[in-house]
């Protein structure tokens, strides 16, 4: 099956941070993805900016290396040559005031206007009020705002009310990269366009949950970013928040930005706070391939979590009861996002307790080898008898999907493309991103406060003992990483 191409208006897309390392690893070659997949109209401008000097044809070469670089596999020295045409660049200072007449210059009115905040989260409000302050933003703008969206509620508070100043919450686009996966779009589609699992999506029929998000990379040339933020502000606050939303949330009444992101907000204002001894926080050892986390961060004494596990629970009817298993971290056993739903014991056994007892689980892979899984309990082939066992219901979505794994878009592209067409349904809220503020700075506070210390974990583990400890005292386990 070959996915559908829906074309976008005409554009200009300014890339604030136009030469640095997302801009070129994620988003120029996902735009190039977008006009081989030809998505992108021919007039589309795509204005990098930055305070470099640089003109048009360095720039070009520049995005040139990194659309070969990263661009997958379709990149042919035609694609590229016609791709680049559109590419510009512009010297701009988010801080000063020169440069913002010249680029106003190449934005033609009447189009659509992007303008992609990749930068420090320091500069966005000092970019938001340039758009303003120079008349660059126009009835057709709309901002697009990277992580971290703040480092706690207060600052989150004071980033969206600086925001709010100048562009209206339908122009802001919050990035969360996660919302653009493939398979976390899949998680709704499961859940909304299917009979079989809604009526069984509850307290009285799930046992529990787990969300795992394991890495195997470190925090490698990021540590001076990570050493403040964290597991839990990394990655819990926002992606495996989402994970947690799309999971749990009421169907909404349709797939319309507010419809969902109500329904969201609603799953993160349900979130019980969490005691301490219900979360675990971890942090690599060194072996003798890699450092440990602390040379990572080059502070021998850093209390940052490179790993988080928690059990959480959303106060209302559908969950009450049901357990919500979370973990994260880096350099663990191998690269794999899941999302296990695990269904309670059919309430009898027919077959007797020799033929022992087994439960459903559904499995949704986010990464790698996307894809869901349902455990279902057969009949041990063989004549011994009625022993059960289970049989996995497999679905790997590349075979349901196209052949060509390049057609199916990357969540920076999908997103881009999303932000052109104006459709904010997979971008967060600025009310979303203030409720996980308010639901993970107690937690973060009291282990300051009390001067936790994470506890050590070997590298290619699945993190501290602790976090095994966390389901097992509720008589539960937590499933294998595998990649
Ligand atoms: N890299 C990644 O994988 C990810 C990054 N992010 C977020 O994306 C944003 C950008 O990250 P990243 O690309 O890694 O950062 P880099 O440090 O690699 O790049 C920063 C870019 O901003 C430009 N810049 C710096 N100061 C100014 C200024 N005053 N005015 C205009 N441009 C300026 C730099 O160019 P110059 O110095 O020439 O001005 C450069 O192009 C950050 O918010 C980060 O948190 C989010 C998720 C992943
Ligand atoms: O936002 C982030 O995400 C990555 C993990 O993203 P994935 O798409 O590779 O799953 C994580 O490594 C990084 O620390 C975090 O900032």
């Amino acid at each position: 099956m070959v996915s559908r191409v829906i074309p976008v208006d005409p554009f200009d897309l300014v890339i604030f941070g136009g030469t640095g390392d997302l801009a070129r690893r994620k988003i120029l070659p996902g735009l190039f993805r977008r006009f081989v997949a030809g998505q992108m109209p021919d007039d589309a401008q795509i204005i990098g900016a930055a305070r470099g000097d640089m003109d048009d044809s360095e720039y070009r070469a520049m995005t040139e290396d990194a659309i070969r670089e990263f661009g997958g596999r379709k990149v042919s020295d035609d694609a590229v040559a016609r791709f680049l045409e559109r590419v510009h660049f512009t010297t701009v200072d988010a801080m000063g005031d020169e440069g913002w007449a010249k680029l106003a210059e190449k934005l033609p009115p009447g189009r659509v206007r992007a303008f992609y905040f990749s930068v420090a989260p320091s500069l966005f409000g000092a970019l938001a009020e340039r758009l303003r302050h120079f008349g660059l933003a126009d009835a057709a703008s709309r901002i697009v705002v990277e992580k971290p969206f703040g480092h706690d509620l207060h600052s989150a508070r004071a980033l969206n009310r600086v925001l709010e100043e100048y562009f209206a919450e339908d122009e802001i686009y919050r990035i969360d990269h996660y919302l653009g996966k493939e398979t976390v779009q899949n998680l709704m589609a499961v859940r909304f366009g299917n009979m079989l699992f809604e009526p069984l999506w509850n307290a009285q029929y799930v046992d529990h949950i787990q969300i795992t998000v394991a890495e195997t990379v470190g925090v490698g040339g990021r540590g001076s970013y990570y050493d403040k933020s964290g597991a839990m502000r990394d990655m819990v606050q926002n992606h495996i928040m989402q994970l947690l939303c799309l999971i749990a949330m009421e169907p909404p009444a349709r797939f319309e930005p507010d419809a969902v992101r109500d329904e969201k907000l609603k799953v993160i204002r349900a979130l019980d706070p969490v005691p301490a001894h219900h979360l675990v926080r971890g942090q690599y050892s060194g072996n003798g391939t890699h450092p440990s986390y602390c040379d990572d961060v080059e502070d021998p004494r850093s209390r940052t979590e490179s790993f988080v596990a928690l059990r959480a629970h959303v106060s209302n009817w559908r969950w009450a009861g049901t357990p919500f298993y979370i973990r994260t971290g880096k350099r663990l056993r191998a690269r794999t996002s899941e999302i296990a739903v695990v269904f309670k014991d059919a309430p009898h056994s027919i077959f007797g307790a020799d033929a022992g007892r087994h439960r459903n689980v559904l499995v949704i892979r986010l990464q790698p080898n996307e894809g869901m899984t349902l455990d279902v309990t057969i009949k041990e082939p063989g004549p011994g008898g009625m022993r059960l066992m289970d049989a996995p219901l497999d679905l790997t979505f590349a075979d349901a999907m196209s052949p060509d794994a390049d057609e199916v878009p990357d969540a920076y592209e999908r997103l881009i493309m999303d932000v052109i067409r104006g459709n904010q349904t997979l971008f967060m809220r600025g009310d979303e991103v203030e409720a996980a503020w308010a639901w993970t700075d107690p937690l973060i506070d009291e282990w300051e406060a009390r001067g936790d210390v994470p506890q050590p974990y070997d590298i290619g583990a699945a993190g501290p003992e602790d976090a095994l400890m966390l389901m097992h005292r509720d008589g539960r386990k937590w499933r294998e990483i595998r990649g």
